[in-house]
């Protein structure tokens, strides 16, 4: 299998945190959303794949090379939008531009024109002059416009109005139809995940929790729902985690047959959402 993103027992050592032998791989053609709570080091793997700061161990790979010794051609087919501005404040967007676009040998002035259009972007307006929201987007538009093959954001839909966030979503959706090009990008919100990815890696303090399909996952995992007096400390044992109220309890199971088996009809069992998955795994 020609992986685009081939990520091998990825450890990073920092003083108060260890990312710890992190792995996951992703094929062309597909989006994989990278979720985990503040600190788990999303944005830490985000920056070692970037190779903008030295891992302590592991490999990786992109379009099968080795992203150090091949970091200029493999920089060259990724589209990189990072959570903090980059780009010079004092420059205009279309001054900017003229500097970005020299470092790709198929920057295309076409699309990011288009896309200026797109996104209601001045080219006049001054970098600094631009909200959270406007400097996203022209990190997207430059991310979009060289023809990447990858294209990797750290929380592009950060800061993000509800509206846009769904153009984004359906422009990242449109990239992929093209089977050669994959989307990594971080997230907090799950339910745009939901919408388009197709992986969902999961790390939580530094350590892998899954990378599966997501399909996958939203089948394997449960919420069940019932009353109090059903939870006695065997039953309890049943759940990764659980949460109760005055008026019954709601917990979360990857093992629906065992929940049927024990609570026969007598709970609910319901479709678990991405962030259900998140919230007690991590509380657990
Ligand atoms: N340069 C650094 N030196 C020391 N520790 C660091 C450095 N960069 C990150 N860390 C630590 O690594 C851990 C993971 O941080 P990281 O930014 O990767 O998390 P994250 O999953 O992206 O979080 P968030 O969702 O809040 O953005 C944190 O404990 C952070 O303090």
């Amino acid at each position: 299998m020609n992986y685009i993103l081939e990520v091998n027992n990825l450890s990073k050592e920092f003083n108060n945190f260890t990312l710890d032998n992190i792995s996951f791989r992703l094929e062309p053609g597909y989006i994989m959303g990278f979720i985990g709570p503040n600190g788990a080091g999303k944005s830490t793997t985000i920056k070692l794949i970037m190779n903008l700061i030295n891992k302590s161990g592991g490999e990786i790979k992109v379009f099968g090379l080795d992203h150090i010794e091949h970091e200029k051609e493999i920089k060259d087919r990724i589209g990189f939008v990072y959570d903090e501005s980059h780009y010079y404040e004092n420059l205009t967007i279309k001054q900017m531009k003229s500097i970005v676009s020299g470092f790709y040998s198929k920057w295309d002035d076409n699309i990011f024109n288009r896309y200026m259009r797109e996104f209601n972007l001045n080219p006049k307006s001054k970098i600094k002059t631009l909200s959270k929201g406007m400097k996203t987007k022209f990190s997207l538009a430059v991310a979009l416009s060289h023809n990447a093959d990858l294209i990797i954001m750290d929380e592009p839909t950060s800061g993000l109005d509800p509206i846009f966030r769904r153009e984004i979503l359906d422009i990242l959706h449109n990239i992929i139809q093209d089977e050669h090009k994959s989307i990594f990008f971080s997230t907090h919100i799950t339910t745009d995940l939901e919408k388009v990815a197709d992986y969902i890696t999961f790390i939580n303090n530094g350590k892998m929790v899954f990378s599966r399909p997501k399909d996958e996952i939203l089948d394997n995992y449960a919420m069940v729902k019932g009353g109090t007096d059903l939870l006695n400390s065997d039953t309890r044992n049943q759940f990764i985690g659980l949460r109760e109220t005055s008026v019954g309890f709601e917990g979360l199971t990857d093992n629906i047959d065992n929940i049927k088996k024990i609570f026969k009809d007598e709970v609910l069992i319901e479709r678990a959402t991405l962030e259900d998955i998140m919230f007690y795994i991590v509380r657990r």
